[in-house]
């Protein structure tokens, strides 16, 4: 048996998992002890991709050196169209990997690369996932000594291909080792664009796999704060009587990026593409020349490629930098529809009867379900000055990158509180955070109103960390008050923590069976039912994005929405993150 970095070996690695968590084994499909018999396969579709190789590859790999995986048991197949060897997909992610090795055990890094194989073909190509389940197979006769095997697909490809990649599962590549073994589909965003495509996607889906065998991705469902939600309500004494109308004002729930949308072309294919510069990466032997297209880098230091077909005699009468048409990037759909509505169902969401995946995705349907229609008078959209200067960017583009919008939750808890959601690009920091911003304290004695109202602040990112503002005594020989605050930041507090990546948790939650964090078809339903009906509007030009200053706060209107809601802002007050 091999010994992991963390120097204990894999089994007793996840046999701690096991006893430190508190979810009981009958709680998930597969218990731990389960997940030890049989060969694991892990096949990331889309291999040559973006996704795969900033974040998929590098998951595996931390779950591979901290022993949740091993080599006796798992294997990774790459898939994709573009025609790699072993060797060329293992070096195209090896600089992912890099940082997270151990610098003390090199070799860690190269056995797992020796775990990963690449088989190259179409999406709908009988001929490539023959390859594939045969090169799965082999694996499986080789390693299995249990009659048990299992079969998570990764599919880190554009939602346009995910019905004819499913049905290529389906027919050529499941698991057969049926009862003991498993076949599970992971899916990426965007599911749709809306709810009726959405639920097209969901129903094509649906007839090839049973809802536990699909795990619907939000990353923000594996951050480490936003898995904290339910333990710090349901386990509080403390929170529990003030968590509702009659102590909260209002909360906010916050999404801030400090660079605009360039660097995401591709992203919505169907909605036109963003091509920068284009080097031609394969002939596919018709009219079309396959090929790689770099989208330019932005303040963030990422950048993006994406591959497609584009008739020869378009790209001859190209130059090397081309805009081919528009990307359109929005931001409901992109934040809002997802991340931020995860998070919006566990701040607001009633306790489970228990913590299975069920219970716990049942209490955020009826969440999302109590959600009213929402009111154009509280919705302020915003597009950053300079968007449509981007040449790759429509000159009348109404697309918002920047959204303040209040959801109104009809229920006994929530009647009246609202929830101002905001999501931006191109802003003046980069944070994610909820606030949740209490009511005055009635009959106030000390006059300390205008100092301003207890908060208790959830950074979910950069820098983790809850933090409660509080007026107190100013310390000194003075009766005055002033805000201060209770802080638990995880950087102080955990110096020795490494926190996971929210990749890394969530694959860990596919293979064992834990769906807790993924999003459930009814949820996704009834999430998109929330804002088809003002994306549509967005489209039909019938609602419009202010302009705002990139590096601003977004548009004054968004605050000033935000105050009619009942936010009071603290002037003077500025929360300094403690240094270590
Ligand atoms: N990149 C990111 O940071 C994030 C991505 N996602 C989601 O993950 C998924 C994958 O994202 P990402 O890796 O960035 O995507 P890419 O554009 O890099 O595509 C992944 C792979 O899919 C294949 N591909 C690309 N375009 C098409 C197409 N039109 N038809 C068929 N195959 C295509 C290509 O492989 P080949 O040509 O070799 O077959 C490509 O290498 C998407 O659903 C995205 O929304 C979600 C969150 C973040
Ligand atoms: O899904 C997405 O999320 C990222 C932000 O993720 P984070 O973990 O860095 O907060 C966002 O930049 C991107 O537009 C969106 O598609």
């Amino acid at each position: 048996m091999s010994i992991s970095s963390t120097g204990s070996s894999p089994s007793s690695r996840r046999n701690s998992f096991k006893n430190d968590s508190f979810i009981d084994e009958k709680d998930v499909i597969d218990s731990i002890t389960n997940t030890e018999l049989g060969c694991l396969s892990i096949v990331v579709l889309g291999a040559s991709g973006d996704l795969a190789k900033k974040k998929t590859f590098p998951a595996l790999f931390n779950l591979f050196r901290q022993g949740f995986l091993q080599s006796n048991e798992v294997h990774i197949f790459g898939y994709a169209r573009t025609k790699l060897s072993d060797d060329d997909l293992r070096e195209r992610i090896r600089g992912y990997l890099i940082k997270g090795a151990p610098a003390e055990k090199p070799e860690i890094l190269s056995d797992f690369l020796k775990l990963i194989k690449y088989v190259s073909g179409g999406y709908d190509s009988a001929e490539g996932f023959l390859s594939l389940n045969k090169e799965i197979s082999e694996h499986e006769l080789a390693k299995n000594s249990y009659g048990s095997s299992r079969r998570l697909f990764y599919l880190a490809l554009p939602p346009s291909v995910y019905p004819s990649v499913c049905k290529m599962i389906k027919s050529y590549c499941m698991n057969q080792a049926v009862p003991t073994g498993w076949t599970r589909i992971v899916v990426e965003k965007p599911f749709g664009k809306d709810l009726a495509s959405a639920e097209e996607l969901s129903a094509q889906l649906g007839e090839l796999f049973d809802e536990p065998q699909l795990y619907r991705i939000d990353h923000y469902l594996g951050k480490e704060l936003v898995q904290n939600l339910l333990v710090l309500r349901f386990a509080n004494r403390l929170f529990l009587p003030l968590w509702n109308r009659d102590n909260i004002d209002n909360i906010q729930i916050v999404f801030r990026e400090d660079f605009g949308t360039e660097g995401r072309g591709g992203y919505f294919d169907e909605y036109g593409q963003v091509f920068l510069h284009l080097t031609v990466i394969s002939y596919t032997g018709t009219i079309d020349w396959f090929i790689q297209i770099l989208v330019g880098h932005h303040s963030s230091g990422r950048d993006c490629t994406f591959s497609c077909c584009v008739s020869k005699q378009v790209l001859e009468l190209c130059p090397k930098s081309t805009n081919f048409g528009t990307f359109s990037y929005r931001i409901i759909r992109d934040i809002f529809q997802n991340h931020l509505l995860q998070v919006l169902c566990l701040v607001a969401m009633e306790k489970p009867v228990s913590l299975r995946p069920e219970h716990i995705r049942d209490e955020k349907v009826k969440v999302l379900q109590s959600v009213l229609p929402i009111n154009y008078d509280e919705v302020v959209l915003g597009q950053y000055e300079g968007y449509t200067d981007d040449p790759t960017v429509s000159k009348d583009s109404n697309t918002p990158t920047f959204a303040t919008i209040i959801l109104r939750i009809h229920n006994e808890r929530w009647e009246g509180v609202p929830f101002i959601m905001k999501a931006g690009k191109a802003l003046n920091s980069r944070k994610a955070e909820i606030r949740v911003q209490f009511k005055d304290v009635p009959g106030d004695i000390f006059k300390c109103k205008k100092q301003g109202r207890n908060e208790f602040v959830i950074r979910l990112q950069p820098k983790e960390a809850m933090y409660m503002k509080l007026t107190v005594k100013k310390p000194g020989l003075d009766m005055s008050t002033i805000q201060s605050e209770l802080d638990l930041s995880y950087g102080q507090r955990y110096q020795d923590v490494q926190i996971p990546e929210a990749y890394e948790r969530l694959i860990l939650d596919t293979i064992r069976g834990d769906q807790q964090h993924f999003v459930r078809r009814d949820e996704l339903r009834a999430a998109w039912e929330i804002f088809t009906p003002l994306l549509h509007d967005i489209e039909d030009g019938k609602v419009k994005p202010v302009p705002y200053k990139t590096g601003s706060r977004g548009p004054p209107e968004a605050d000033e929405l935000a105050a009619k809601a009942g936010y009071v802002q603290t002037h003077g007050y500025i929360w300094i993150p403690p240094t270590l």
